[in-house]
């Protein structure tokens, strides 16, 4: 059940993106963003007065190639990257001197594991076995072993994947730090995501009475719910439609 917003230029809009924008693919370099969906986007940040931003366990650049024409406040790596509305790059955590070591590593360890995919990003490494569920266990302990000597390094599970990530700002931390900055500043926040990572970032919209939305079944602090992503982006539609109704009269 997702709730009833008429004025959407009260709100500042935060979305993770895949799951939450982009529907979930076997790969991640087969993920793509619906012209609908970049249409939808550029329709909401009108709407927000330009206060939508996405946060996602991407890279930047990446985020970037999946949005284009659109280029958006954002914030990649789970946190550990963000780029404000003015278009400054802000970086958080230290970045681990021993991380391509990590990584090669990792790709030794899975390089007799057809279908386990290495994700390389920018202070990070996903560790994806959507293709292999089976091979979970196996996934969880080579990434708790990368970061055993390492501990600047910490695991993120996700949505089959493992993720070693250096310690740093969180999702929680970067919609906190769009907050303090126009044209977020003074807005209430809404947050939708669809994964554990993204749960901090509930927390901080809960705390500040916005509206935090679950996509999916599992468990969530989240207040609200949509069954799927095409039911929020059916909400969001309605809300960029309020809006140019509104601009209209
Ligand atoms: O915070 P997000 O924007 O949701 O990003 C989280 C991770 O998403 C990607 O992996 C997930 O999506 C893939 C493509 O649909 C899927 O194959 C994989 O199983 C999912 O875990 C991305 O590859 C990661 O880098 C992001 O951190």
């Amino acid at each position: 059940m997702l709730p009833k917003v008429d004025d959407i230029g009260r709100f500042a809009l935060f979305l993770d993106l895949d799951g939450t924008v982009a529907e979930i693919a076997e790969r991640p370099e087969a993920v793509r963003v619906e012209a609908s969906t970049i249409a939808l986007l550029g329709a909401l940040r009108r709407a927000a007065g330009d206060a939508l931003a996405v946060v996602s366990g991407r890279d930047i650049a990446v985020i970037d190639a999946l949005l284009s024409p659109l280029r958006l406040p954002v914030a990649g790596v789970h946190g550990l990257q963000r780029r404000d509305a003015a278009g400054r790059l802000h970086r958080s955590g230290d970045v681990c001197a021993d991380l391509e070591r990590v990584i090669r590593a990792i790709e030794a360890d899975v390089v007799g594991d057809a279908g386990v995919i290495v994700e390389r990003k920018t202070g990070a490494v996903a560790l994806h076995y959507r293709l292999r569920p089976e091979l979970e266990a196996r996934c969880r302990a080579i990434a708790e072993r990368a970061v055993r000597d390492h501990p600047e390094l910490e695991v993120l599970p996700g949505k089959k994947v493992f993720e070693i990530r250096s310690q740093g700002g969180d999702k929680g931390d970067v919609i906190e730090a769009f907050l303090k900055e126009e044209p977020f500043r003074g807005r209430v926040p809404i947050f939708a995501g669809d994964d554990v990572t993204d749960e901090v970032g509930f927390g901080v919209v809960n705390a500040r009475g916005g509206v935090s939305i679950k996509v999916g079944r599992s468990a969530t602090l989240a207040h609200y719910r949509a069954a799927d992503l095409h039911e929020l982006h059916r909400w969001l539609a309605e809300l960029a439609r309020v809006a140019e109704a509104e601009r209209a009269r």
